[in-house]
């Protein structure tokens, strides 16, 4: 039996329609690869929730579950767990996203986002974000 894990992410996205990417640092599980902002969703928490904690803790940004948009997900078996990932769209939130865990962040346009090395999970995402954004 696999567990089956639930990450919520975002694309957050600038005025100019760009996506922010965020490298997994060194020692952490697939390090070096670009995802979303996210994390995984505890216990009693919604997946909106989740998100607005995870982007203070890992952004110091600021946002609000009612500027988070349901844009999609991802569902991909990993060896060791199904991951289950809600995608949210957000284009509202306040202050300048800042890597507070050692992450480096890259502002990226949805046509040149198939050029960063994402987590097998993530890359069936990469059309859907390039025909929506
Ligand atoms: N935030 C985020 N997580 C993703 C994406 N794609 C993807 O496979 N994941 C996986 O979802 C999990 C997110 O967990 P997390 O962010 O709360 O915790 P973590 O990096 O410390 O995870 P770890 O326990 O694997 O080291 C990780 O296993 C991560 O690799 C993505 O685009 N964004």
């Amino acid at each position: 039996m696999t567990k089956v894990v639930l990450v919520s992410a975002v694309a957050l996205i600038d005025r100019d329609g760009r996506v922010l990417l965020a490298q997994r640092p060194e020692g952490k599980s697939m390090a070096g690869l670009w995802e979303f902002p996210g994390g995984k969703v505890e216990a009693g928490e919604s997946p909106e929730a989740a998100l607005v904690r995870e982007l203070r803790e890992e952004l110091g940004i600021e946002t609000w579950n009612s500027c988070l948009a349901p844009l999609t997900f991802a569902s991909h078996a990993y060896d060791d767990f199904h991951l289950l990932m809600p995608v949210f769209a957000c284009r509202k939130w306040e202050g300048v996203p800042q890597p507070k865990e050692g992450q480096v962040l890259d502002w990226v346009r949805p046509n040149k986002l198939r050029d960063y090395p994402m987590p097998p999970a993530d890359i069936p995402l990469i059309p859907i974000l390039r025909d929506w954004l």
